[in-house]
């Protein structure tokens, strides 16, 4: 066996969901063994399997990203070379300096619950506890690359959005990572992916999603919902990771940290599509496993009809503790990270995991009634947020799985 598994899968007793995987070595075959209403999943290797489960797809992207960073730590470097001029009066370091403001500019617009309560902590944290001058903050280039991304499907173009669209989104991505960018948000990625060790693949697999949304409004199955988690949001968290850095004291291996990373994404895009269940079955779309509502004695037309029935409730139950395990998941990886990006994370991981408990304060109604996190417990888990920050790598490898 190459690796014992990190996590997985979970359910109440009465319903017990798969959740599936995340193991090293690629190719890998899993057992299952149930405990506690808590199934645990272990790897060994296959020769060939090309049915392979999405989790075990992703992970391959995790390894890719993961020697990137290693690689890069020994001292290879890109260099941004922007070879086609931007429009306006701009020397290169002007330019870049401008574009972040732009993309700060572009993230405070969105501002909802990453943006809220990350961007200020993170200038508090430059301020008063790291630097007394602010730091550009490279995580925005990303930030604001995601949200018009997202914008493509989701925005008020979004009807007039074909697949040759995002075809050469794509196209537009390939040269800004080659340092050709089209304009001054994509300048300031072009400048960042140059500067950190940022693999092209999650970009390329959050337009998959996109894609995704495009063609497909139903999911069969968890493993068909984890690989669109994965593009629009675990995507994200492979993104992010080389940017903010990993804690020069941490003994957690690479790729356990950008698992957590991953994690994190998942779970907080189930914990998206279980807030805006209403919602989205009004638009049409149902980001719920087929297989599981069908099991738990649902169908489509009850989340149209939007009854909260007992077999609601105990369906939702076992969706929202997985959804925590993800986040279960993600939380091994906090302490790893660089001090200055700990906080953030920190706060928006409890904030949105809060949204799991607004669902429940709501008796599970998640058809007519928004969950959400009132302003004084926003308030209250930052200082949560900042007393876990404290703490840094652990020194016990025990809590992490995988070692370096
Ligand atoms: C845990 C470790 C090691 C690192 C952290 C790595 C990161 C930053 C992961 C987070 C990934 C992330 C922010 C994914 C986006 C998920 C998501 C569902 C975003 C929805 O954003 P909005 O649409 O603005 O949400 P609201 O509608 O709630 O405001």
């Amino acid at each position: 066996m190459s690796g014992v598994l990190l996590w997985v899968s979970c359910g109440p007793k009465e319903n017990p969901i798969s959740v599936g995987v995340a193991g090293r070595g690629g190719k890998s075959q899993r057992r299952f063994g149930l405990c506690n209403g808590i199934t645990f999943a272990s790897f060994s290797p296959a020769v060939t399997d090309p049915s392979r489960s999405s989790e075990e797809r992703v992970y391959e992207v995790v390894l890719k990203q993961a020697a990137l960073v290693k690689e890069q730590n020994k001292g290879t470097k890109r260099s941004l070379n922007l070879n086609k001029p931007i429009e306006g009066d701009f020397t290169q370091g002007d330019l870049l300096s401008v574009a972040y403001d732009r993309c700060g500019e572009v993230c405070a617009e969105y501002a909802k619950t990453f943006y809220l309560e990350a961007y200020p902590i993170r200038l508090v944290v430059h301020y008063f506890f790291v630097e007394i001058e602010i730091e550009i903050d490279y995580t925005l280039s990303i930030e604001v690359w995601c949200r018009r991304t997202d914008e493509l499907v989701d925005g008020p173009n979004a009807s007039h959005i074909t697949p040759k669209a995002l075809d050469r989104w794509e196209k537009r991505l390939y040269d800004v990572f080659e340092g050709r960018p089209y304009d001054m948000y994509d300048a300031a990625l072009s400048d960042t992916v140059s500067k950190y060790p940022v693999d092209i693949q999650p970009f390329k697999d959050m337009i998959e999603g996109m894609r995704l949304d495009l063609r497909k409004s139903r999911y069969n199955n968890f493993d068909e919902l984890y690989l669109y988690c994965y593009y629009v949001a675990g995507t994200v968290g492979l993104m992010s990771v080389p940017v903010m850095g990993i804690a020069p004291a941490s003994k957690a291996s690479t790729e356990s940290i950008y698992n957590a990373a991953l994690a994190l994404g998942i779970a907080n895009q189930l914990t998206n599509i279980l807030r805006d269940v209403g919602e989205d079955a009004r638009r049409g779309r149902v980001y719920l496993p087929q297989d599981e509502l069908a099991q738990a004695g649902l169908s489509d037309d009850d989340i149209l009809i939007g009854k909260v029935t007992d077999k609601w409730r105990s369906f939702m139950k076992g969706q929202i503790q997985r959804a925590r395990m993800f986040f279960d998941e993600a939380e091994k990886g906090v302490s790893e990270l660089s001090s200055a990006s700990r906080w953030p994370v920190w706060a928006s991981l409890l904030l949105y995991r809060q949204i799991l408990d607004a669902i429940e304060a709501n008796d599970y109604n998640n058809f007519t009634k928004r969950a959400y996190v009132g302003k004084l417990k926003k308030l209250l888990s930052l200082p949560a947020a900042y007393g876990r920050a404290l703490i840094g790598p652990s020194k016990n490898l025990t809590k992490m799985v995988t070692t370096k």
